[in-house]
């Protein structure tokens, strides 16, 4: 763990490390604010062509983070009412900022983590009614099915929260895992339109918080080791249908709308997935980049970890 510095806060229970990574091309974001936004429908079917399938640079030309922030907490406990707090935080600063708050979840035990937020204060400090809530990836099965991610954020948060119904994006799952694909991208292209996504300078939607989970491989979303999609440059959303996590039919953002992010939140809790943690935040000198390493946002990165997780470091 070369170019790792410990500077800590004083909460009792929360090790924070800042990391000086490689490279200082990569600036912390600026974010910009639009205002006027409008109301629109969630349900996005309106079809756009595909454009083309273009990977014009290596995974290992992608930018790494120059900095990030690790927390690393007592127990997955403490994890999630950090979680809670700086999530909780975000919003009244974007609700202030921007009238609106964009905020993208992943599947996985990312929802469990989110409880706290359904608990007092935040359940009722929180102004619910900014929320748009969008998936990084999800799963091409019906929102009813125990495999979707809708579900699973629906049953864990969604229901007890008073988010508007018509301020969450879930995918249509009446379509191919193409379809619910560019449908979903055309989605986000009218939400940056009418003003409730920002736009990156490179012309990508800009969310608000996105919170990845993070998988033993060292996948996040549904960008899998080794896999051709990591290398997407061109697309928003894109497909897959040969993922190696079941099921194998899934639909993602692709790396360029991941690092367009304000803010990323990388959750990782428990001592099995501590090996490729400490392979992410170490000096690795593979120039194979796992997934979770291509994560450089122009915004702030923020690793929230129990001490299972953080075990190796
Ligand atoms: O739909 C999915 O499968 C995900 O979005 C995926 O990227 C998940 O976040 C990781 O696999 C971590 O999942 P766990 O936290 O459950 O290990």
């Amino acid at each position: 763990m070369a170019a790792v510095s410990t500077s800590v806060r004083s909460l009792p229970s929360v090790r924070h490390l800042r990391l000086s990574r490689l490279s200082p091309t990569v600036a912390p974001g600026r974010l910009s604010y639009s205002t006027g936004i409008r109301a629109i429908s969630p349900i996005c079917s309106v079809r756009s062509r595909r454009s083309d399938y273009r990977a014009r640079f290596s995974a290992s030309a992608m930018a790494e983070s120059s900095k990030a922030k690790v927390e690393v907490h007592d127990s997955e406990e403490v994890l999630a009412a950090s979680l809670a707090k700086y999530t909780a935080d975000l919003s009244s600063k974007f609700v202030g900022e921007r009238g609106a708050f964009t905020f993208v979840v992943s599947g996985g035990s990312l929802i469990k983590s989110l409880r706290k937020l359904t608990e007092p204060p935040y359940v009722d400090s929180i102004d619910w009614s900014k929320w748009h809530v969008f998936w990084v990836d999800e799963r091409v099965v019906p929102k009813d099915h125990d495999d979707s991610n809708y579900k699973l954020a629906y049953d864990g948060f969604l229901s007890k929260v008073p988010i508007l119904p018509g301020n969450v994006y879930s995918i249509n799952d009446a379509l191919s895992a193409e379809g619910a694909a560019d449908d979903y991208e055309t989605c986000l292209k009218h939400l940056v339109k009418s003003g409730v996504i920002n736009i990156s300078e490179a012309r990508f939607p800009k969310f608000d918080l996105m919170l990845l989970g993070m998988g033993p491989d060292g996948h996040v979303a549904s960008l899998f080791p080794g896999h051709v999609l990591i290398n997407e440059k061109v697309k928003w959303v894109t497909f897959i249908k040969d993922s190696p996590k079941p099921p194998p039919e899934r639909i993602t953002f692709t790396f360029p709308v991941i690092n367009s992010s304000a803010y990323i939140a990388l959750v990782v809790a428990g001592a099995g997935k501590a090996h490729v943690v400490q392979t992410a935040l170490g000096d690795s000198q593979s120039s194979e980049k796992l997934p979770v390493q291509l994560v450089s946002p122009e915004g702030e990165l923020t690793w929230f970890l129990d001490k299972g997780a953080a075990s190796m470091l």
